[in-house]
């Protein structure tokens, strides 16, 4: 068994200063480094996805899955031993290598001379050998690792079965992508020769600028591109110089490809639209004469908007891998220079490219002249949440007990498409159900199923449901007795997805700025599961269920030394930015690059923030005992527990006076 726990640990402002209990204190973000989100994301969910196939050259071939291009899931053809992965290392035919799963899973590119075409293969790795760095390091092989997971869904402790760790998020992921393939025209198997890249064209794609919320700054950078294409030749007039190409970055989901179509919609111009990743599966050539046909077509219906998707698939740094300029994805990246150089003038043809990764794209496509302007689309806020969430409930029924803001609350990390996805799986759920109207329990439900999966079979009574129950009950002791925590929202023994119990947390006011003591209260809580078997079971019967716990535990302990500056050690930045969430990377290339001495400090402050944690954790086990006997009764009864009813049994029983506990969890409704 393995367990999880996913923190919304958002990444993407941590403010050690910052202190959310003294009134005027006015939140100042700190310039901390942004972890990628989506890439972390995506590796978690991944090896489960891919499936066998035929064979090929002695591979087994997988079919491909339409996921995002750098998980181990996106178009991934083959499997590969590690030795032959040496061979091929060896006779330089790898051109770039994808480290996932802590360095236990590699993607590489590699070159087949047979079909005179780059493969992607994966191979599992024998942990992480320093051999294999070495290698990468010394042949120059574009390589990256890609870091674990830091979630920013809503918090939850979860007890897992074998394998269940990955499983909340795939879950996401298989929701994701069977949206998109529905969108998307049919998946091929890999290698069959057919290429998929076709332009696709709409005339009118009906999307307006009313249909996308929650990015109100973007819609304001795109206003003049509207204006440009409605009337271009009242710029050309003048001499105005119009840019070409727009770059559009953010995580995926949050309506890029939405906001490109309401631009065409709002200018009442055709929309033509290629994704990058489909070039990188097709045959020498094809790619740079799709690019040119597209551009051709587009200028023939000129003003118009083309929109290329994925553009770091196609558009990462040239030169690094073998083979020169001659790989395909070079030549398709060097025909789109080429066509965005083409058009002198206002040709009355825009060219808008999304990216999640924009710091890996070839710095020639950046030129003045080219994707010279970047608009940015983050996750939505709260606000952002909300309006999002009246687009998609426009066309549904809900009952007079819904309130918006109170689902945009909980849904802190939803993209825009996790919550279009919300409402859907909601009136799906009333139907099912039988209902005239969505209410609060179809969205509550809805909720819990895109965060951790579809509701399981129930445990049978005995000794491990009494474990899964201590287990789940201490976390969210430990979590309550911590001051700093997110409070309680519930506890539950109804499995989902793989877990077997769960216990959730609400997020904070701002979930993606977190204090110190906030990160070490996390580590408490999520220690409470293990601490639970520890000292209600004795040492000999601690479970396997509690690795997802440790896993997170020491990756927000290591992130809090490293990244974040939180030790004795000091306020360093002790990674690489690029690759600062990868323990990966941490432990065996980071490793090479700083002292033995920094190493082992490190190290050592990471184990004492754990033990620490740890040692507070066991103490609120033992020196509540009475409570805790007592919520697992009441638990294995009613099998869930609300966070207001855990509390009340927890204050009965407990002297937790100095603990802030009644924080109400969701503030007074307002009218929606
Ligand atoms: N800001 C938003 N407002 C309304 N709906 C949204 C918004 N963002 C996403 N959605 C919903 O999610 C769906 C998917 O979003 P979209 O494909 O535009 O995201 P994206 O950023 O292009 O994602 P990716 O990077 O994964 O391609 C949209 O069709 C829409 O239903
Ligand atoms: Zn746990």
């Amino acid at each position: 068994m393995s367990g999880a726990l996913c923190f919304s640990v958002s990444p993407t402002l941590i403010c050690k200063s910052q202190d959310h209990s003294k009134a005027n204190n006015k939140e100042k973000p700190c310039p901390q480094p942004v972890l990628d989100n989506k890439v972390s994301k995506r590796k978690l969910l991944s090896s489960a996805v891919i499936g066998l196939g035929p064979t090929w050259a002695g591979l087994s071939v997988a079919q491909p899955t339409r996921a995002e291009p750098d998980s181990p899931a996106a178009s991934t053809s083959s499997r590969m031993s590690y030795s032959r992965f040496l061979q091929y290392l060896d006779e330089d035919a790898v051109k770039k290598v994808d480290l996932f799963e802590n360095g236990t899973v590699a993607i590489a590119e590699i070159y087949n001379p047979t079909l005179e075409k780059i493969q992607r293969v994966k191979i599992q790795l024998p942990g992480l050998p320093q051999e294999l760095i070495r290698k990468i390091k010394d042949k120059n092989i574009d390589f990256a690792a890609h870091p674990m997971e830091i979630s920013w869904w809503p918090a939850i402790f979860d007890f897992l079965g074998t394998f269940g760790f990955p499983l909340i998020f795939l879950v996401t992921l298989l929701l994701r992508t069977s949206t998109r393939n529905s969108a998307g025209g049919p998946n091929l198997p890999f290698g069959l020769g057919r290429s998929k890249a076709k332009f696709e064209m709409e005339p009118n794609t009906g999307v307006t600028f009313e249909d996308v919320a929650g990015v109100d700054e973007a819609k304001q950078d795109f206003q003049e591109i509207v204006e440009f294409l409605k009337t271009p030749e009242k710029f050309s007039a003048v001499g105005a110089k119009i840019p070409k190409g727009v770059l559009l970055v953010g995580p995926p989901g949050t309506g890029k490809t939405l906001l490109a179509k309401a631009i065409a919609g709002e200018a009442g111009v055709p929309f033509f639209s290629l994704s990058g990743s489909e070039f990188i599966e097709m045959f020498v050539g094809v790619g740079a004469s799709r690019v040119r046909d597209l551009f051709n077509k587009a200028k023939q219906n000129s003003p118009c908007l083309i929109f290329i998707d994925e553009i770091d698939a196609v558009g990462r740094q040239r030169g690094t891998g073998i083979g020169g300029g001659n790989d395909e994805r070079e030549q398709t990246l060097n025909q789109l220079l080429t066509e965005m150089d083409g058009f002198t003038g206002n040709t009355g043809v825009i060219v808008i490219a999304a990216t999640n990764r924009p710091e890996i794209l070839d710095s020639a496509l950046l030129r003045p002249g080219r994707f010279d302007r970047q608009v940015s689309v983050g996750l939505p806020d709260i606000r952002g949440r909300e309006e999002i969430l009246k687009v998609h409930s426009n066309n549904k029924k809900l009952d007079k007990d819904i309130y918006l803001n109170v689902i945009a609350m909980r849904t802190s990390g939803f993209s825009g498409a996790d919550l279009a996805n919300l409402m859907n799986e909601a009136a799906i759920l009333a139907g099912r159900r039988g209902k005239d109207k969505i209410t609060m329990k179809e969205i509550d439900d809805s909720i819990d199923r895109i965060v951790a999966g579809m509701e399981g079979t129930k445990m049978t009574d005995g000794k491990n449901k009494i474990l899964v129950a201590y287990h789940e009950v201490g976390h969210a002791v430990c979590a309550t007795l911590t001051p700093g925590h997110d409070p309680v929202q519930k506890v539950t023994l109804v499995p989902r997805g793989q877990a077997r119990g769960l216990t959730w947390f609400i997020p904070g006011e701002d979930p993606s700025l977190i204090s110190k003591n906030q990160l070490f209260a996390r580590i408490v809580g999520g220690l409470g599961g293990r601490a639970a078997e520890e000292i209600i079971f004795g040492e000999t019967e601690i479970t396997t269920g509690a690795a997802g716990d440790l896993q997170q535990i020491t990756q927000i302990a290591r992130q809090m030394v490293t990244v974040y500056g939180m030790s004795e050690i000091g306020p360093w930045a002790l990674t690489d930015p690029a690759v600062q969430n990868s323990d990966v990377v941490l432990r065996m290339l980071a490793r090479n690059s700083m002292s033995e001495k920094l190493a082992e400090d490190i190290d050592h402050s990471v184990r004492q923030i754990i033990e620490s944690a740890y040692e507070i954790a066991k103490n609120h086990i033992r020196n509540n005992r009475d409570a805790i006997d007592k919520l697992v009764d009441v638990l294995l009864e009613k099998e869930t527990l609300s966070g207001d009813e855990f509390r009340a049994i927890l204050s009965e029983l407990t002297d937790i006076s100095s603990i802030e506990i009644d924080r109400t969890p969701i503030p007074e409704m307002i009218e929606a």
